[in-house]
């Protein structure tokens, strides 16, 4: 990274903040913030159904994001592209749109022990509703996903798996495209959760061959409350609404109604248009630096923390012991120190990380923590951050006095 993309991003003109929980939310761009000010300020119209000039051509805008979406992620075709919420609701709308109308007793759901809340609690609500049984995937000794294990729960009962492509917690990169192979094989159906992955490296969909994808866009330097749901254009076509109302409607008669094609279908109610020209001026950004040199400098920056980090007396670093197996996130603990406690010191540095359990509350009772300390990272990131964080943390063993295990 050069200082001037620092500078691209306004929140780090302030005081010498070390913001180190990129993956709670990214900072934004100058570019994506002043989207935001432009389309209120000269562009703001509702969708899809003004026949005036202005609200065409907003709708063109916003129908130019999703192709740009479908070619961001190597979607097949723009209508296989649903703006949603974010990830959270759009693993919803596949759990509930989709595998609620075909799970049945005796049939499986499998996912990982890592995976965050949004791809687990749904999933257990589906499993009760319909009677599947929701079975996980362990990891192995370097604390990865065990493909061995998944490959013994791997059978015909099994007919969905569910996986991070990327973990919020370990930082590991899971082998989606190996795990979509041996899935489809057993005639199984893959969901990819993406929000920890998107932004930070190149997805391609059709490479992964996966059947269902779900990311936010606050995690991409993009806004709040817009995200995207992918799918087969196929399997998208049997996704059954959740939500109803204007918008997504064909003809309303007095007992029923008909409903819009894909993907206007699945998108009821006036859209978080602006969260869309925001994430549209995001993927620009990405594009302009480019995800191959924002991974290679995201990867430089993980590896040196990770080294400067484990050499720390009484620091614990979760997940593999390997630092090229960590992408933008270390999760560690300070031994005697609760990382609420710790987190609260660094903070008092300046330095910014996330304590708690990360929406990933099955990961801490499998490694058998209470929660963890969590620096994740992004392109604004720099040497003299992880180089802040590790005197933070001496600081912060200074202060409660615990130094080695
Ligand atoms: C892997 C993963 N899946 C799903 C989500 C849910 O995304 P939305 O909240 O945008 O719907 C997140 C969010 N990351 C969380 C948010 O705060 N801290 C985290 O690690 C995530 O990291």
């Amino acid at each position: 990274m050069n200082s001037q993309e620092r500078l691209d991003f306004p929140f780090f003109k302030q005081e010498k903040l070390i913001y180190l929980d990129s993956a709670a939310t990214s900072q934004k761009p100058q570019s994506v913030i002043d989207s935001l000010v432009n389309y209120y300020s000269y562009n703001n119209a509702n969708i899809h159904r003004g026949v005036y000039a202005l609200a065409q051509k907003t709708t063109d805008q916003f129908e130019m994001v999703r192709n740009q979406v479908a070619h961001f992620i190597n979607a097949k075709k723009s209508e296989e592209i649903v703006f949603t919420k974010g990830a959270t609701q759009s693993l919803n709308w596949v759990v509930f749109g989709y595998f609620a109308r075909f799970l049945k007793p005796g049939d499986e759901i499998l996912i990982s022990v890592m995976e965050h809340h949004s791809n687990l609690v749904p999933w257990q609500e589906l499993a009760k509703k319909t009677g599947a049984e929701l079975r996980y995937v362990k990891l192995d000794q370097n604390e990865q996903l065990d493909l061995d294990d998944l490959l013994t729960k791997l059978n015909s009962r099994v007919k969905v798996v569910s996986i991070a492509q990327v973990s919020n917690v370990l930082g590991c990169i899971n082998p989606v495209k190996k795990i979509a192979s041996l899935a489809h094989k057993f005639g199984a159906l893959v969901v990819v959760d993406g929000a920890q992955a998107v932004g930070h490296m190149t997805v391609d969909v059709g490479e992964l061959d996966c059947d269902f994808y779900c990311f936010s866009g606050h995690k991409m330097f993009g806004p709040t409350g817009i995200g995207v749901l992918y799918g087969k254009y196929k399997l998208l076509d049997q996704l059954k609404p959740v939500e109803y109302g204007g918008e997504m409607i064909d003809e309303v008669d007095y007992q029923a109604s008909t409903f819009k094609e894909l993907p206007l279908r699945l998108e009821a109610g006036t859209q978080n248009i602006a969260g869309v020209i925001g994430l549209g001026a995001a993927i620009d950004y990405l594009n302009q630096i480019g995800l191959k040199r924002i991974s290679k400098h995201n990867q430089e920056i993980t590896e040196l923390a990770f080294d400067k980090l484990r050499k720390i007396p009484g620091l614990k670093i979760y997940g593999s012991a390997n630092p090229k197996e960590h992408h933008d996130v270390i999760s560690f603990n300070l031994a005697g120190i609760h990382p609420h406690d710790a987190a609260t010191v660094l903070d008092s540095f300046g330095v910014e990380v996330r304590a708690g359990h990360h929406c990933a509350e099955v990961l801490m009772r499998y490694l058998k923590i209470p929660a963890c300390l969590r620096a994740s990272f992004h392109l604004y990131n720099d040497e003299s951050d992880v180089l802040q964080l590790v005197s933070a943390i001496k600081e912060v063993q200074r202060f409660f006095k615990h130094g080695t295990v």
